[in-house]
């Protein structure tokens, strides 16, 4: 993720030079003051108004190039931030489907939230603060090299011991924000799993033990967040007491340079008014190194959970599927858990089937495998003449359309819900709309296609969501549709109806694992097949 943050470096690099701008002229204005001050105790009334001027027209050019610096630190921030997501978010949608689904999606949302907020305050804003008062102490010491060389020596020998100082102080400061943020994990983990059960956990009495844990997580994170605070007020607390020893330090040895000749009352205004420029700035650097420090094990976690499983490298390209898709020797185990063993049967193109079989007998495990979301364990998956794994997910997904009994709404118009915000003619809609059996529903409502769908379809019924899933899937023109229980929510005349304009599809394969049976469109399956005891069967 860092790879991506670097991306604005350029604009940090702008960002520093004009740094150097902003803070060469402000040196400059304290010179023109030194000198205004030193004219006036020499009674030089030229010399005097000519530094007056000097200093006024520095800063006026000192109003523009602030401006300027402030602009690209809002640039640098935005172009860091919008890379980093961006990477997370293309990371996430190059993983495998199974791999997603075998992985906890709160600790996507953790990190999505949690993390990446604490990078950017932590480690965005703390490169770009390092830089900038980098700059500013370079030019404050130089300045006050211009007065006294030995002043600078001073200067930077107390500014490195500060910044050692913090650093190691830092040191404690990156286990505890990792740990903190193993805790957000499972703590959005938990507030997901109690907002999904929440009525089953009113409805069986559940709110005590609920309360309770939420409680506990709630304090394991606030204790950790109490601690990060200790630590950081230990480390300020170093810092503050090191900088007044460095500020009174060059007081000191400013008044004994006076004292003894080889300064002047203007130089030694100088170097007391940039000494500000040099604490200021050295406190700032202190105070951010432990805390960009403190983000390696954050981005050591985010890189870890976007890694991608070892995946097979895909070669062939397919624009059609013209023969059959075939299970060849086919055998297939989750972990130890053997589901098919070398079984064989085939899909042909344009032709009905219907898989039917006992429950965890594997029949989702065989639409799995045909959507790729898995390879077999041995044996092979046959797409006419190629290897299916060989085939491009992309390619291949744009000639299925799946029909699942779990459908996803999106938080938008109906409409769009409909044809997934793909372009498809006002004919093409009304047809899916009829043969979907959503006719009513769309004109029962007065703003039809552009009623709004809520909170995964929270606002219409669990058939009306299968009705969407089914029109979608028409939409689609796929040539092979694929049905996982899809007609388990629609009352059995709404689903004969439908299974009927699904099995009258010319062309398209379709393969429709089913509970529900009916005895009047059974005769339109070219065949039968029944999942049980890690084979498959053909029942006729
Ligand atoms: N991701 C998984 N990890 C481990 N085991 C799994 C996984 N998915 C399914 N199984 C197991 O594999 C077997 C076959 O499951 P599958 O979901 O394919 O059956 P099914 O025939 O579709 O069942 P049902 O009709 O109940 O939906 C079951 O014993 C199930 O517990």
């Amino acid at each position: 993720m860092k790879k991506a943050i670097f991306k604005a470096i350029p604009l940090l690099v702008i960002a520093a030079f004009i740094g150097i701008l902003v803070f060469s002229v402000d040196g400059l204005i304290s010179i023109e003051m030194m000198k205004a001050i030193d004219a006036v105790t020499s009674q030089n009334k030229v010399a005097f108004g000519e530094h007056i001027k000097g200093l006024l027209f520095l800063a006026i050019f000192l109003v523009p190039t602030t401006l300027l610096l402030a602009y690209l630190k809002g640039k640098y921030k935005k172009k860091a931030i919008v890379s980093a997501k961006r990477y997370y978010m293309e990371q996430i949608f190059d993983k495998e489907i199974n791999q997603f689904q075998s992985e906890n999606t709160a600790m996507y949302i953790s990190t999505l939230t949690n993390d990446v907020s604490n990078i950017e305050m932590n480690y965005i804003d703390g490169l770009y603060e390092v830089v900038i008062n980098t700059m500013n102490f370079i030019v404050g010491i130089i300045v006050i090299a211009y007065v006294s060389p030995i002043a600078l020596v001073v200067g930077l020998v107390l500014g490195l011991l500060g910044t050692v100082i913090s650093v190691v102080m830092g040191k404690p400061l990156q286990k505890h924000q990792e740990h903190r943020s193993e805790f957000y994990k499972d703590y959005t983990s938990y507030i997901k799993e109690f907002l999904s059960a929440f009525h089953i956990i009113k409805s069986n009495n559940l709110n005590d033990k609920v309360r309770k844990d939420f409680f506990n997580k709630s304090e394991a994170i606030q204790e950790k967040g109490y601690l990060i605070d200790r630590i950081v007020s230990y480390i300020s607390a170093t810092q503050n007491f090191m900088m007044m020893t460095m500020m009174y330090g060059l007081l000191a040895f400013s008044v004994f340079m006076a004292i003894k000749g080889n300064l002047t009352l203007g130089g030694v205004i100088l170097i007391v008014n940039n000494m500000e420029k040099i604490m200021f700035p050295l406190m700032q650097i202190s105070e951010w190194l432990p805390k960009i420090q403190s983000s390696k094990g954050i981005f050591k976690r985010i890189d870890n959970l976007l890694i991608k499983a070892v995946e097979h490298v895909e070669t062939v390209e397919i624009d059609a599927i013209n023969e059959a898709i075939g299970f060849e020797d086919v055998s297939f185990s989750y972990d130890v858990q053997e589901v098919l063993s070398h079984t064989n049967f085939n899909f042909e193109k344009g032709k009905k089937y219907l898989v039917i079989g006992p429950s965890g007998g594997g029949k989702s495990t065989v639409l799995k495998l045909m959507r790729k979301y898995f390879n077999p364990t041995e044996g092979k998956i046959r797409l006419d003449h190629y290897n299916l794994k060989d085939v491009f997910k992309e390619d291949y997904f744009l000639q299925l359309a799946n029909i699942e009994q779990q459908v996803f709404i999106f938080e938008d118009t109906l409409l769009n819900n409909l044809c997934l915000y793909k372009e498809y003619s006002a004919e093409e809609i009304e047809l899916a709309i009829i043969k979907a059996g959503l006719t009513d529903f769309v004109e029962g409502h007065p703003q039809g296609l552009e009623r709004m769908l809520y909170d995964n379809g929270k606002n219409i019924s669990g058939g009306e969501k299968s009705r969407i899933a089914i029109a979608r899937g028409l939409l689609q023109h796929a040539k092979v549709i694929i049905l996982d229980e899809a007609f388990a929510s629609l009352d059995s005349a709404i689903a004969k109806n439908i299974e009927k304009t699904i099995l009258d599809l010319d062309e398209v394969m379709v393969v429709n694992v089913s509970h529900v049976i009916f005895e009047e469109t059974k005769a339109y399956y070219d065949e039968i097949y029944m999942i049980k005891n890690k084979n498959v069967y053909a029942m006729s």
